[in-house]
Parts: structure tokens; sequence; C-alpha cells
């Protein structure tokens, strides 16, 4: 029995692909390579082609008995979302339907799914448990969202168990391996603070400084990718033995706003970060924060490396030695 990972060569579906063959799983990749490194992955089995290519869908899981997929592979820029919401539920919401066709005719009946804390919108409480209201404010949350209920309803009609995990802002780079965050174009603040801190760019822009938080910047949560990895091995884990649909929040249960984060990646790397200060970018919540009490119980999940400090080091550390990303 094996695991496929769609969009497993990139960001976070690299670090998870690296924690599966880390507890002995036999792990198979399908990612299109748009967004993804093949360097990310050490010689795991990699498919290149796309999700919604049935004909290769079927031939991978045949070949490899397939029992369980991660679904990474999707659009996921909450701006770009807002430009263009058809390429969005094209690339995630008809993708995935028509990967889960695939997998609802072969039997494969374990899924876990990517999904996001944009599910969520705006919060009226924080911190947000898995019972808050789900009102997107964007495109891809929202196509994030349709997928779950997809999910449910193929639980109904399949017998397809699942897990979607609700994840806040993913940070950070391995520790050991030399993988980490290499999107084209960056649009992730924490790299894109941490370049500019090392020279690699030349500033960063904060959007906006009127929202209503402790200094006027957005407070985000961000996780450590090693432990959201973690937390999707786990998931793996849970599936063999419990049935049904769930949902899981991922985040570290601390917010930080876009002046606090670059004021420790400034501490950690001893330098000014060239920051310019512009408009609200369309789409944003002000605070998102998790509450992730539910995967901690159920899912024994334990967050080891996901306070600030160490979410930026490991990250300086990914940028300082590999200042073109997979490229050097
Ligand atoms: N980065 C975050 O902070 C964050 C937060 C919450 C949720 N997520 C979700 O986690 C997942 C992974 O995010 P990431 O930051 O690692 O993104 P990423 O872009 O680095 O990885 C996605 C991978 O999927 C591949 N891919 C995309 N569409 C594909 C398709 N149709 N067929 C085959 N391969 C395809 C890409 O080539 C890429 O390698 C996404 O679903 C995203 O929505 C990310
Ligand atoms: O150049 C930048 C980039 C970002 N930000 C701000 O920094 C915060 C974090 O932005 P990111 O782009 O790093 O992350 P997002 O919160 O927009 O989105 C991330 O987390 C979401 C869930 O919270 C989604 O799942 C999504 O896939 C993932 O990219 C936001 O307030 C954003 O406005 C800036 O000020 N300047």
């Amino acid at each position: 029995m094996a695991v496929l990972v769609t969009g497993g060569a990139g960001y976070i579906g690299s670090h998870t692909v690296a924690e599966l063959n880390e507890h002995g799983f036999e792990v198979i990749v399908l990612d299109h390579l748009l967004n993804g490194h093949r360097q990310a992955l050490f010689g795991t089995t990699l498919y290149e082609g796309d999700i919604a290519d049935h004909k290769l869908i079927a031939e991978i899981i045949k070949k490899h008995a397939i029992d369980t997929v991660v679904h990474f592979a999707a659009m996921s820029l909450v701006g770009e979302s807002v430009q263009k919401p058809l390429d969005y539920y094209e690339a995630n919401v008809c993708k995935t339907r028509a990967l889960l066709q695939t997998l609802a005719e072969l039997g494969v009946q374990r899924f876990v799914f990517s999904s996001t804390a944009a599910v969520y919108g705006e919060p009226v409480q924080v911190p947000i448990s898995e019972q808050h209201q789900t009102s997107p404010t964007n495109p891809y949350g929202d196509t994030k969202l349709s997928i779950e209920h997809m999910l449910r309803w193929c639980y109904n009609a399949y017998g397809m168990h699942s897990i979607s995990l609700r994840y806040f802002n993913a940070a950070g780079a391995h520790l050991t391996l030399p993988i980490g965050e290499d999107h084209r174009p960056e649009t992730h603040l924490i790299p894109l603070v941490v370049q500019a801190a090392l020279g690699q760019r030349e500033h960063v822009t904060v959007f906006g400084e009127d929202y209503e938080t402790r200094d006027g910047t957005c407070v985000r949560d961000y996780v450590h990718v090693m432990d959201l990895a973690s937390a999707h091995r786990l998931a793996v884990e849970r599936l063999r033995h419990q049935q049904g649909v769930d949902v899981f929040n991922l985040g570290n249960g601390k917010g930080f706003s876009v002046k606090e984060v670059i004021d420790v990646v400034s501490r950690v790397t001893g330098r000014t970060v060239p920051t310019i200060y512009g408009a609200r970018r369309a789409g944003d919540p002000a605070v998102l924060v998790a509450s992730s009490a539910k995967a901690k119980e159920q899912l024994n999940w334990v967050l080891r490396h996901s306070d600030l400090e160490t979410i930026v080091s490991s990250a300086v550390n990914w940028h300082s030695r590999h200042p073109g990303g997979f490229n050097e």
C-alpha cells in the first residue's frame, strides 16, 4: 500500500514527502512541476502530470496499489484569486472533482486534503476553532470550502474517508534537508522579508497600516512547515483506522503582525529590513489565528518548531544558502 502525494514537489508537499519517507511509507508524487521542483524530492518516484489526467492517475493507482491520496496540488494565492476567480474554480474545484472521480472509480478510499484558514473569512471569534462559521472573503478560500463540501458527499456516496487540514500560514524551511520555500514569483510575507533583509530584493511592502489590529498591520498565525508535514503524516495514519469525514485546524495559536514579523527578521539577521508601506491587498482579513486544540487532542499533533524565531532562522538559513532557490 502506498501514498500518492499530489503537488508533492511544491513547498509543503516536499516537506511532507520527506516526513512520510522518514516514517517508512512508500511515497509516489504527482506534480506538473509548473510550480514544483524535482530537486526537492531526492529521488522519490515522481510522475510529471496533471491531477485531472484520468488515464495517468488510474495507471499510477493500479501500478503502485495506492490506498491513500494526500492532495496539495492547487493554485493558492489569495490576491491572485480575487483577480482571476474563474482560473481558481477551474484549477481547484474542477480539477479536484476530476481527481475524486478517478479515485472513486478505482476504489481509493482515503484522502487527506490541504484546506486553509481562508475558508473562515473575517473571524467573528479568535482564536478560530473548526466550529467557526465559514464565510470566505476571497475565491481561493471559497474553492477550498467547495472541495471540503465535495468530500462530505463523496463519503456519503462512495465511502471515501477524508481529513481536511485547514492550515494557517505555512513558513520556514526544513531543519536538516536542503529544502525550503521557492515560489515563483514569491508572494508570501516571511520569505519576502528575509530576502529583503539579506539584500536579495530591494524592499518589502507592508500591505495596509489601517487594520483594526494592535499596530494597524494584519495579524497571521505562522506554523513551521515541518510541523505541518508531521500533521499530514498523522492524518494518513489516522485514516488507517478512523472512518468518516473530519476537519482540523493547524496553526500555532499565536498571532504576529506584519510589523512584528519584520522586527523578528531584523533581530535574527542583525540587519535592517528595507520597508515601504502600501495599500491593503484585496481579500485579506485583518486577523487569522487558529485554535488547534482539536488536532492536538485527536491527531496527537505536537508543535515542535513553530516559535517565530525558529521559523525565521530556518528561513534565513535556507535563503542564505540558496539565494536562487532550487537553482543554486
Ligand atoms: N503556503 C501556505 O501558507 C498555505 C496555507 C494554507 C493552505 N495551503 C495549501 O497547501 C497546498 C500547498 O501549498 P504550497 O505553498 O506548498 O504550494 P506550492 O505551489 O509550492 O505547491 C503546489 C504544487 O502543486 C503542483 N500543482 C498545482 N496544480 C497542479 C495540477 N493541476 N496537477 C499537478 N500538480 C499541480 C505545483 O506544481 C506545485 O508543485 C495548496 O493546496 C495550498 O492551497 C498553503
Ligand atoms: O509583500 C507582502 C506580502 C504579504 N503581506 C501581508 O502579510 C500577511 C501574510 O501574507 P501571505 O501572503 O504570506 O499569506 P496569506 O495570509 O495571504 O495566505 C496564506 O495563508 C492563507 C491562510 O491563512 C492561505 O491558505 C494561503 O494559501 C497562504 O498563502 C498578509 O496580511 C499580507 O497582507 C505584506 O504585507 N506584504
